[in-house]
């Protein structure tokens, strides 16, 4: 794997509301990182703090900065910080060809369109897909739509990169590969997760809870504590629980 570049993520007093309900925070941290893992159970906040980092959800209250600069309100210089892969490359892709969409995102960087599209190219050739250019998405697998969208991330050269639950819904050998294409990325990378084994490669890791940092630190120590935690709940029957 390649020397990460290290970022730093800066939270005060930040939290964010969906309908006048509090879903997460006030978290306050100051973090300096490379790989930095984000582990919680459904309805925690894990995509609601992964918008939050790439700058797509404005917060309630607070500041949400990384390397200084403040994701939601400078969308500009956001643009150069941070980019997000999400659970669902259908919630990505935009454009009918892969050309199109790796281009597009280039475009918005200020680069004109055939210089966009040259290094779309480039990008296509780093990850040995040169031959996808024309292909249309849509006859494009669930996974090859999430390379796409990797590609599409690593063009724009984000110092960081947001990966929410990218291994969600793949058989094994696509996650392997997927994975694999990770590495080529060079930058710091928070990776949200359900799953611990996920979490392995980062050099700490946060668990979320309800909104609020349950714990954080050393990756090992808390997903060994996150572990225990989950199979407590898991011999109980809060599933069946309305009220939460
Ligand atoms: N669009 C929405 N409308 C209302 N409530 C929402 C919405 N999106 C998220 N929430 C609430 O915010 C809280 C955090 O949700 P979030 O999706 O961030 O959790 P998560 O940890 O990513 O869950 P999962 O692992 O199930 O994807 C939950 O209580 C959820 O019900």
């Amino acid at each position: 794997m390649q020397e990460a570049f290290s970022a730093q993520l800066t939270l005060v007093d930040t939290s964010v509301e969906i309908d006048a309900r509090c879903v997460l925070g006030p978290l306050s941290l100051d973090l300096s990182f490379r790989r930095l893992g984000v582990v919680g159970r459904n309805g925690s906040g894990k995509s609601t703090l992964a918008r939050l980092l790439a700058g797509l959800i404005a917060p309630a209250g607070g500041t949400c900065r990384l390397n200084g600069v403040d994701v939601y309100t400078d969308r500009r210089a956001a643009l150069r910080e941070v980019g997000i892969l999400f659970q669902n490359p259908d919630h990505q892709i935009i454009f009918p060809t892969v050309l199109e969409e790796v281009a597009f995102g280039l475009t918005q960087l200020g680069r004109k369109k055939a210089q966009a599209e040259r290094d779309a190219l480039a990008i296509l050739a780093r990850f040995g897909k040169s031959d996808w250019a024309q292909s249309p998405v849509s006859s494009l697998s669930h996974g090859q739509k999430h390379l796409v969208c990797l590609m599409s991330i690593v063009a724009m050269a984000p110092k960081v990169l947001v990966l929410d639950e990218p291994f969600a819904g793949l058989d094994f050998p696509t996650k392997t590969q997927l994975s694999r294409y990770l590495r080529l990325f060079d930058g710091a990378v928070i990776h949200i997760s359900h799953d611990p084994s996920d979490l392995q490669d980062c050099e700490s890791v946060l668990w979320l809870e309800k909104g609020q940092i349950a714990r954080s630190g050393d990756t090992k120590s808390v997903l060994a504590q996150y572990l225990e935690a989950m199979e407590t709940l898991g011999a109980g029957d809060d599933i069946s629980d309305l009220s939460r």
